[in-house]
């Protein structure tokens, strides 16, 4: 893999030049820590009474805008990016008041999760996000905070950042949240809801997306002291009495393995993740068992996941819905199957850091890949990718998919490849430690 300086304007690296790999990887891959349990760890050691230290941090630009938050709301964090660890000083719900400015930078689970949290203060506070942020939905956690007493007026497009909030938001009753485009709405509202008066009552009308998120949700809040429970028709039931500081392990992050994953099932070679397996806290994991029943062979394990190329990879047809983070990851390994794939149950990823299917579908068609937008997914024909130059729309998993391409065939150039610091910042370090 070459990386090759911006031949517009000879400034900062802009292109990724992938080069195939010569031999399959046989390799143990530590992949970093969970941006999802990340965030919520630090959401919850910020609310709760006392100290906490988190172990297996991962620092990308969705944590750190997320750490960057805290620290302007003057939570106190030591920080040791070496150790990979941070210990929280807990405000034990006793969020300051404003003036202040946040920014989520390109963060959805720091946008989603940090507006309830303010909701505790009195404010005001300015909530704001990047631009390509700005274009992602908040209305259902701007409703959410209304219903609750929280004065909420966005300043530029209704039911999207930026956003002034004053607060306390105090009001009880019975609250919904929708989270058919989102469970992070859900998830936001659940993780401050230990911190007020009288804790909170919330029902999911209609359908839940990403609903592993939701149990990872509950998993943390109970692991730092929080009562919480969930019925059957996803009414949630939060009693108040705060969380209590805690040490806390986060796994490492089961999307960012998927793509390691299917770098093994794609050459043929072997590569084992240690510190995820059977009883991970993240969906994700999943994505071992698709390529499974593609044709790889895996372990799934308690303390590791493991996959081994066979060779030989059928397409498949499956609903995502639950691990949609690994769609793209999937699209990829579907062009060397040996027939079709269709991916179904995630037209909610067309909310996500760029419209995922329109542009899976996109970059795909222009490396000369048969693949079809569908109503709620995808469809994949086998194909020899051709060269090309692959746009990824400020969005990390399409670098990371994509890029998968070029260990396989030459010629695959990702565009804009620093977007992967949103998650995985040593991605192509990580990926070329691959090569044998
Ligand atoms: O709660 C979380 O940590 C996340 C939930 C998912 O989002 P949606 O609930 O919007 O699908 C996922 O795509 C995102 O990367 C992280
Ligand atoms: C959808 C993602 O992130 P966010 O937390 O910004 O929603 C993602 O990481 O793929």
């Amino acid at each position: 893999m070459t990386l090759l300086a911006d031949d517009s304007t000879g400034g900062p690296v802009q292109r990724c030049s992938m080069i195939p790999f010569a031999h399959p990887p046989d390799a143990e891959v530590v992949v970093p820590g969970s941006k999802s349990i990340t965030n919520r760890a630090l959401v919850v050691a910020a609310l709760a009474a006392g100290r906490s230290r988190l172990d297996g941090v991962l620092f990308a630009d969705d944590t750190e805008a997320m750490l960057g938050a805290l620290a302007t709301l003057g939570v106190p964090l030591e920080v040791d990016r070496s150790a990979r660890s941070v210990t929280v000083g807990g405000l034990d719900g006793a969020v300051p008041a404003g003036p202040l400015e946040l920014d989520v930078r390109l963060s959805g689970t720091t946008a989603r999760f940090l507006a309830p949290l303010l909701a505790l203060g009195e404010g005001p506070y300015l909530l704001d996000a990047a631009p390509a942020f700005r274009r992602r939905p908040m209305a259902p956690v701007f409703d959410a905070l209304r219903q609750l007493g929280v004065q909420v007026h966005e300043t530029g497009a209704p039911g999207h950042l930026p956003a002034r909030l004053r607060g306390p938001g105090t009001d009880t009753g019975a609250l919904e949240v929708p989270a058919d485009v989102s469970s992070q709405f859900l998830s936001g509202l659940l993780l401050s809801a230990p911190a007020r008066p009288d804790g909170l009552r919330v029902r999911v009308p209609g359908a839940l997306v990403s609903r592993p998120y939701v149990t990872m949700t509950t998993a943390v809040m109970r692991a730092f002291g929080a009562r919480v429970e969930a019925d059957d028709d996803d009414t949630f039931t939060v009693a108040p009495g705060g969380y209590r500081g805690t040490t806390y392990r986060i796994e490492p992050d089961a999307s960012a393995a998927s793509y390691v994953l299917a770098a093994a099932a794609i050459t043929g070679g072997r590569v084992r993740v240690p510190g995820l397996g059977r009883g991970s806290l993240q969906g994700d994991v999943g994505f071992a068992q698709v390529l499974a029943r593609m044709g790889a062979t895996v372990d799934l394990a308690d303390e590791h996941v493991e996959v081994q190329g066979t060779g030989r990879l059928q397409g498949v047809d499956v609903d995502l819905s639950d691990l949609s983070d690994t769609a793209q990851t999937l699209a990829a390994v579907a062009v060397f199957a040996s027939s079709p794939t269709r991916v179904r149950g995630i037209g909610f990823i067309r909310h996500k850091e760029t419209d995922r299917v329109r542009a899976v579908v996109t970059e795909l068609r222009r490396l000369g890949i048969d693949a079809v937008e569908e109503d709620d997914g995808f469809l994949v024909r086998p194909g020899t990718p051709r060269p090309g130059a692959v746009h990824t729309y400020e969005d990390h998993r399409m670098a990371m998919s994509f890029a998968l391409l070029g260990l396989r065939v030459p010629g695959v150039e990702i565009l804009d490849p620093g977007c992967v610091a949103k998650t995985f910042p040593d991605y192509f370090t990580v990926l070329e430690s691959l090569r044998r």
